[in-house]
């Protein structure tokens, strides 16, 4: 009895939930029917499909035949498809990707040279060989009608412009510009992308790129390629091989995407630190343009008439709110930023203007841009405004309140219009930053005059602010508010004598930590990923006693290092018993080389000279000759062979103020190929063997000691 009710009950439950629900859905459908029959609103179905279609209108001419028919295949498929259903999600995101992409359309191409050349220099200082062969290729372009099928890979140091000159690239071109990096990147899938049947599948960068520009011929730029990571699943070399190779992009095919995509119109552009650990199927694709780094006069071309001029009116200051003299920056060059690129430079010049948007607030000066000019400040935008901000908001140490104050002046009030922060960005390719092209270092007062002369408006503010009123309107955006009325306000000087107060004390380099050489010690030149640098051998001598010779070796030294230290003890031994057979220095004496700074990891065998020398030194207890530094690998029977680098080796000799290099006789070619700002004032001496280094090395002091070192190697 009481089973019966409580069954009874439970029917009625269910029966009473069912007919709510029929009755439910019955009323929706009729509302639907409803909403259709008066043209108020279709079902999601047709309108995702519609949506689609209409997406697909305006490039249904343009695209691929097999394109178009997996487009209506899948959206038969999305109308059969329950909407509830997961399948149907894949389905609708599938044709998202699909009708998203730019099938066929591109953007006009640029193959103005005289256009291309103005704007590189307007963005870049020197590099004049690097922008003649990027001219040579917009010239190729132009005659064959269109730059396909290359793949320029750009390799130097951090810091030297590699990106920012695939900007200006991308705006020369006219084209659509768009960055990601592979460094570290270990996934396939990153480049190829997900099949669909995985949840959370995704397109490849490639894909991403092509939706995001909007075009199918833009710039990609390939952030470090030599950091590639090693896949676990799969190789990412090869899926960039697939993706790059103009014999094979022209039917890439995405996992996601499943229908081939023509990537032969995008122009790519890698960037790399050091083109030895790129994978060398993909090095021999490329054509490799070598940034090797900057000497000090570049430097302070590219600080005073680039990095200045940016970072100024990103902090909103006017030109004669401020001086930093020559001798300043000069300073700032040789003693704090003395690595190949520029970047430290940055950022010790934004903390400089940093410092001083403060001391300028805190003497009441605001520059704060009227409603009507600060559209005009807008448009002058910087080619590298983000990386303007990333290190504004990142590069400085300290966390002092005053830095606080300075960031929120700063971020609210002048770098509006810094926008990308993440690895992958596009760039519009927009109209010219505004780079000034001046020759000299400093603008002139009477320049700075002459250009107030053409402005339009000259603003009639009060007499109170010295410089403001001499020249007002100066860059023709801002107008100081009278706000400060009655108050003197004092341009800022930034010279040697308080350059501390803005970047605190120089930091020490080990680069150049003898002034005059001691007996046993040469400086050699080195060549790593950061650029060239300068390196000192030290040998001194343990002990000696009979038959104790020895070879004792410190500095992190790889197996190639040691080797050569190995070769350098032998070969300088027969050296001494050449010069002086009676001399049993190396037999006796146990020896200890040691290659500072002894925490960073150094290899190869460029040295070996360097060390031969060194040992000389001890062994003769002589001097070398006053700021030489030698490079060259050295055989068994004192031959010596070429080593790489040449111009970064070169330009960090220059930063050492050596005066006398020796490198060897195969890299004349190298050397001669430098640009003569590079070379200037260096004596270069080319040798094949030993004993021309033993001449050059020792020279001053063959007379005294009256060697005559007969021909050895
Ligand atoms: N010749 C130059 N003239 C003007 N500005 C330069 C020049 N070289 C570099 N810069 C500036 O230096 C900054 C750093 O350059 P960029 O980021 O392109 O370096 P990079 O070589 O790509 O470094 P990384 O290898 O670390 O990626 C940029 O703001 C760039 O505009």
């Amino acid at each position: 009895m009481e089973i019966s009710k409580i069954q009874e009950s439970i029917a009625k439950a269910i029966e009473e939930k069912i007919s709510g629900e029929q009755r439910r859905y019955l009323l929706n459908e009729q509302l639907k029917a409803i909403k259709k029959e008066l043209g108020l609103e279709t079902d999601d179905k047709t309108a995702l499909s519609a949506k689609f279609r209409e997406r697909l209108e305006p490039k249904r001419q343009k695209c691929p035949p097999h394109v178009l028919q997996v487009i209506e295949e899948e959206l038969t498929k999305l109308q059969l498809l329950e909407a509830s259903s997961s399948e149907f999600n894949v389905t609708r995101n599938y044709l998202d990707w699909l009708t998203a992409l730019p099938w066929g359309s591109y953007s006009d191409e640029n193959f103005d040279v005289h256009r291309a050349q103005k704007i590189l220099d307007e963005d870049h200082y020197g590099l004049s060989d690097v922008k003649e062969r990027i001219l040579e290729f917009i010239a190729v372009g132009k005659l064959r009608g269109t730059s396909q099928g290359k793949i320029l890979c750009l390799s130097g140091p951090p810091g030297v412009g590699k990106t920012s000159i695939g900007r200006s690239i991308a705006r020369a071109l006219d084209r659509k510009f768009y960055r990601f990096s592979v460094g570290g990147l270990a996934d396939v899938a990153e480049i190829k992308g997900h099949r669909r049947t995985y949840i959370g599948a995704m397109p490849g960068k490639m894909v991403q790129c092509l939706k995001n520009v909007g075009t199918a011929n833009p710039l990609v730029l390939i952030d470090e390629i030599d950091k590639l990571g090693r896949g676990h699943a799969g190789d990412p070399a090869s899926a960039l091989l697939e993706l790059l190779d103009p014999e094979q992009n022209a039917n890439f095919l995405d996992h996601y995407l499943d229908v081939p995509i023509d990537l032969s119109k995008v122009l790519f552009v890698c960037t790399a630190n050091v083109i030895e650990m790129i994978p060398n199927p993909l090095l021999d694709r490329m054509e490799v343009i070598a940034l090797a780094g900057y000497i000090t006069d570049e430097k302070m071309h590219i600080a005073r008439d680039y990095l200045e001029k940016t970072t100024r009116e990103a902090c909103g200051i006017k030109p004669d709110q401020v001086e930093v003299t020559d001798a300043a920056l000069l300073e700032l060059i040789e003693n704090y930023c003395r690595e190949s690129g520029v970047r430290n430079l940055q950022k010790q010049i934004e903390k400089i203007y940093r410092k001083i948007a403060l001391r300028l607030v805190r003497q009441g000066v605001s520059n704060e841009p009227s409603p009507d000019v600060s559209v005009q400040q807008g448009v002058v935008e910087s080619t590298d405004s983000s990386d303007t901000e990333s290190s504004i908001g990142s590069s400085d140490t300290e966390s002092s309140t005053a830095d606080c104050q300075i960031k929120t002046f700063v971020d609210g009030s002048s770098c509006k219009d810094a926008t990308e922060t993440d690895s992958a960005e596009v760039l519009e390719a927009t109209e010219p930053a505004s780079h000034e092209h001046a020759n000299d270092l400093v603008t002139t007062e009477s320049e700075q005059s002459a250009n107030n002369d053409m402005l339009p408006n000259p603003s009639s503010d009060s007499a109170t602010i010295e410089q403001v009123t001499d020249r007002e309107g100066n860059i023709g955006s801002t107008s100081v508010k009278e706000d400060v009325a009655g108050k003197v306000v004092e341009n800022i000087v930034v010279d040697v004598s308080n350059l501390t107060d803005f970047v605190g004390k120089p930091v020490f380099h080990a680069d150049r930590i003898y002034d005059q050489t001691s007996i046993g010690v040469v400086m050699g030149l080195a060549w790593t990923s950061m650029g060239g640098s300068t390196l000192y051998i030290e040998t001194t001598q343990v002990e000696q006693g009979e038959g104790k010779g020895q070879l004792v070796l410190t500095g992190q030294l790889g197996d190639v290092m040691k080797e050569s230290a190995q070769i350098a003890h032998t070969v300088a031994r027969a050296v001494l018993l050449e010069k002086d057979p009676e001399n049993p220095f190396f037999a006796n004496t146990k020896l200890h080389l040691h290659v500072p700074a002894g925490a960073t990891p150094k290899d190869g065998p460029s040295a070996g000279c360097t060390m031969v020398t060194s040992m000389l030194s001890l062994a003769m207890k002589q001097h070398v000759k006053k700021d030489i530094a030698m490079t060259g690998e050295v055989t068994l029977t004192g031959k010596i062979l070429p080593i790489g680098g040449v111009k970064e080796k070169t330009i960090a000799a220059r930063r050492s103020a050596v005066k006398t290099i020796i490198f060897p006789s195969a890299n004349r070619r190298d050397f001669d190929e430098l640009a003569a700002n590079v070379k200037e004032g260096l004596e270069v001496h080319f040798v094949d063997g030993y004993n021309q280094i033993f001449d050059l090395a020792f020279e001053s002091n063959n007379e005294t000691i009256g060697f005559g070192l007969a021909s050895f190697g």
